[in-house]
């Protein structure tokens, strides 16, 4: 029997996704998410997309989940309890989201201790999502260690970007010193999206001016010419560009300087500032769209600032980025808010026209869950919805390198 399944594990700060697909026929077994690790109450939502019958079946389980390393052995339990554990002889590798790969890997990586040691090194700057990373490659490691691990780069993507755009205009010798440099993150979204972006319009991706852009929690924007991208709003951390749910995304440098001298503020306490209180839920309150939204359409004043804050900086971005590709074949929309909120994707290119964009009312508001362009016919951009496959990328690149089969759409 040839082992076919790959697991992909993607651990965040809090939580932990997880996908077990079968790259024989790019099919999804098992997918889930544990969530508020090391919180009160932990909640696992686990669900065997093959189930009997063919059906779906969901099951969910709360109760504590002190670590990453007991989220990722709740897991095994449950997938073994599909009679589908890590033990199983049909796993042929795991393949590991990592966000910060520096400028060393710009490729999938099979994982080993040098591995091991460069992610850790590289903590520092993506201290929410490297050390959860790490604890998710050496747990499953242990569970097998005669599997082949695979490192799939958050940043991998953008090592194509141009020096222009890749520098930060300092001092060349102390930026070369301490690696600071843009790398940009959010990069296997950006490489799926932009590449079934430009399908879903009919171009060859080879050829496709492509603006991306990422919503999620963290967000980001990237411009991608021809399958390679050549610019992203996030640089030395997942910290720049956009406003994000936690994250103030841009800002002059020296609020830093200032909250440190004039605040009496730590380097540690304006870092937690920037990355955890920020963004939408320093402005109101609230991290979650919909949650945001409903207030807007209730009246709230600190809602709509924060909301209009939010779109405003989503269009300079645009704008931008349009600069930049100097023309564009298509807009794509990706991501919870990306993927979800209409109302964001209206405001964000409301008044637009000029520059040949603009999405159509009801088919922008209109319900579904597939790739779908939301412009009208006769505009010269396509601005698309394309739900992202983080997932589906990082096991299809780590099948590549472990079986030498091309599994990327
Ligand atoms: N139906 C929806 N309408 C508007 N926003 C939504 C909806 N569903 C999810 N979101 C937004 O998407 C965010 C999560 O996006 P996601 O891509 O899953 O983020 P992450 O991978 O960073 O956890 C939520 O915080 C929320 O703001
Ligand atoms: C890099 C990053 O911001 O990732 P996430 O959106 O998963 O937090
Ligand atoms: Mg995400």
């Amino acid at each position: 029997m040839t082992a076919t399944r790959v697991l992909v594990l993607n651990s965040g700060s809090s939580s932990l996704k997880y996908q077990l697909l079968d790259m024989a026929d790019r099919s999804r077994l098992a997918v889930g998410l544990v969530e508020r690790i090391g919180e009160e109450s932990g909640r696992i939502r686990h669900t065997l997309v093959h189930g009997p019958q063919g059906r779906e079946r969901a099951r969910e389980t709360t109760g504590p989940v002190p670590d990453h390393r007991a989220a990722l052995e709740a897991v095994a339990g449950e997938l073994a309890r599909d009679g589908m554990g890590l033990d199983s002889p049909e796993l042929a590798a795991v393949g590991h989201r990592v966000v910060h790969g520096g400028k060393r890997f710009t490729e999938p990586t099979l994982i080993d201790t040098a591995v091991v040691d460069e992610i850790e090194r590289l903590s520092p700057v993506a201290p929410l999502h490297n050390p959860a990373n790490l604890i998710g490659i050496r747990t499953a490691q242990k569970l097998r260690p005669d599997l082949p691990h695979v490192a799939v780069f958050d940043t991998a993507f953008h090592s194509t970007i141009p020096e222009a755009a890749a520098r930060y205009a300092i001092d060349v010798e102390t930026a070369d010193r301490h690696r600071v440099r843009r790398y940009g993150f959010h990069g296997t979204s950006h490489a799926y999206v932009s590449r079934a972006a430009a399908k879903l319009v009919g171009k060859d991706p080879s050829e496709a001016h492509v603006i991306v852009l990422h919503l999620g929690n963290g967000a980001s924007a990237s411009a991608v010419r021809g399958g390679r991208c050549v610019e992203t709003s996030m640089g030395l951390t997942p910290l720049e560009g956009l406003v994000m749910g936690t994250r103030s995304g841009d800002l002059d440098p020296a609020v830093v300087f200032h909250l440190m001298r004039v605040g009496g503020m730590s380097a540690d306490e304006i870092d937690d500032l920037l990355n955890k209180r920020s963004g939408l839920v320093g402005l109101c309150g609230d991290n979650d769209m919909r949650e945001i939204r409903r207030r807007v359409d209730a009246g709230d004043e600190a809602a709509a600032l924060a909301f209009d804050i939010y779109v405003h900086r989503l269009r300079k971005y645009i704008g931008a980025y349009y600069a930049v590709l100097g023309r564009v074949d298509v807009v794509a929309f990706t991501a919870g808010v990306g993927e979800n909120s209409a109302p964001v994707r209206a405001a964000a290119l409301a008044g637009l026209e000029g520059l040949g964009l603009a999405v159509d009312e009801r088919l922008n508001a209109a319900p579904g869950d597939g790739p779908r362009v939301v412009s009208p016919p006769h505009m010269p951009v396509a601005v698309a919805v394309v739900p992202t496959d983080e997932e589906l990328e990082i096991a299809a690149e780590t099948y590549e390198l472990v079986a030498g089969v091309r599994q990327r759409l």
